[in-house]
């Protein structure tokens, strides 16, 4: 299992999160973004290419969809919070919305 993030390792890797439309999530140790796109085949062409990501990695988004809107939340399940895995799929998901 990993180890949840120490305190300067969160300020580090979820300073630019932050600063690109991630926000902290209130009640639980995460973090979401919605994401918009021009109409629904991209929203899901986007969510496409994540999954296949995502499950390469054996890391998977909570997410929903509502025509061109995706609405994520990224935490670690087994490490009931945020870990390095949660910032390298935001990452990954800021770089593939474009
Ligand atoms: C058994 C399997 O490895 C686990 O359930 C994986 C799958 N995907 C996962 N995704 C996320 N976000 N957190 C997890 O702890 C997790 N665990």
């Amino acid at each position: 299992m990993p180890n949840p993030m120490t305190d300067a390792e969160r300020r580090a890797q979820l300073d630019p999160l932050l600063a690109s439309g991630w926000t902290l999530v209130e009640d639980r140790d995460a973090i979401r973004k919605e994401f918009r796109f021009k109409d629904f085949a991209a929203a899901f062409g986007w969510m496409t290419s994540i999954a296949i990501e995502a499950d390469k990695a054996n890391h998977h988004p909570e997410w929903s969809n509502v025509y061109n809107r995706v609405t994520v939340v990224l935490t670690s399940h087994d490490a009931n919070g945020l870990t390095a895995r949660d910032v390298a799929l935001a990452h990954a998901m800021d770089a593939r919305a474009g």
